[in-house]
């Protein structure tokens, strides 16, 4: 296996078509994708990755973070890229951003070029037009926040519109440190998951709780998908379970 070169920031931003509705965004994700993803997760070989980046890479996927504003989506990446929480006031996203990392799973390095989506009803003409390129997508709710729960079925009737039908998906609880104000259970996202048939899991942007794991199992099942590994047949909610309990760390 050929091993690329991660891109690195906003020069690795692969974006819809040109002339697409996103080109009108932030601006930040309108250039084109030397060496990055394909939609089966295979990196084009015909294309040199430019970067200054040293993290190499084997395959590449894009996952983006969708759901209501205010759910943490932006904290989610932070503390996944970074380890670290934005505390003090709330910034809203404009438009898309994204943030690239590599994972090692299983000996293969696996590039996520995670998309993080403006939540906000006005930005929602920008963000449908990338759903198509995603092979993963993280639906956030905010657990202390129902309507964020409430509308996750509007969320999901948006996906199934715009997005690819085998596209990974996964739902998040997310704040689930926010123990005082919690108004969502997580036995309500588990029957929500169950019924619309995703994997589920609580996150905390703000303890790192799941925040690793949300990702390291997107990056399994993609991995699992592109390398068309059929006789280890990769069961995502079964491995989230697993690595929950083996933890211990991780039941609200
Ligand atoms: N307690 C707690 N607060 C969080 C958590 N994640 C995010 N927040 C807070 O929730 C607010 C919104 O977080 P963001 O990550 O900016 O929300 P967003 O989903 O990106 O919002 P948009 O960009 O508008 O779509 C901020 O004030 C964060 O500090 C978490 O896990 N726990
Ligand atoms: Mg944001």
């Amino acid at each position: 296996m050929s091993r690329k070169k991660a891109a690195k920031g906003k020069a690795a931003a692969s974006s819809p078509s040109a002339g697409s509705p996103t080109g009108k965004g932030t601006g930040k994700a309108a250039r084109s994708s030397p060496g990055i993803v394909q939609m089966n997760g295979v990196v084009h070989p015909s294309r040199p990755s430019i970067s200054n980046s040293s993290e190499f890479y084997d395959i590449a996927f894009k996952v983006m973070l969708v759901g209501d504003s205010g759910v943490g989506k932006t904290c989610l990446l932070v503390r996944f890229k970074d380890g670290a929480f934005l505390a003090g006031s709330f910034i809203s996203t404009v438009g898309i951003d994204f943030r690239n990392k590599v994972l090692n799973i299983d000996g293969v390095k696996v590039k996520l070029q995670i998309w993080d989506t403006a939540g906000q009803e006005r930005f929602r003409s920008v963000t449908h037009a990338y759903y198509r390129d995603a092979n993963a997508l993280l639906l956030l709710y905010d657990v202390t926040n129902k309507t964020s729960f409430d509308n996750i079925q509007a969320w999901l009737t948006e996906i199934h519109e715009y997005a690819q039908q085998d596209v990974v998906l996964m739902l998040l609880g997310n704040k689930a440190d926010a123990t005082h104000d919690r108004v969502v259970k997580r036995e309500d996202g588990e029957r929500l998951a169950k019924e619309f048939g995703v994997p589920f899991m609580e996150t905390s942007a703000r303890s790192g709780l799941n925040v690793e794991l949300a990702f390291t199992a997107v990056a399994k099942e993609l991995k699992h998908r592109s390398m068309k590994e059929p006789s280890e047949k990769f069961q995502l909610q079964e491995y989230v379970n697993k690595e929950m309990k083996s933890t211990g760390c991780c039941r609200s």
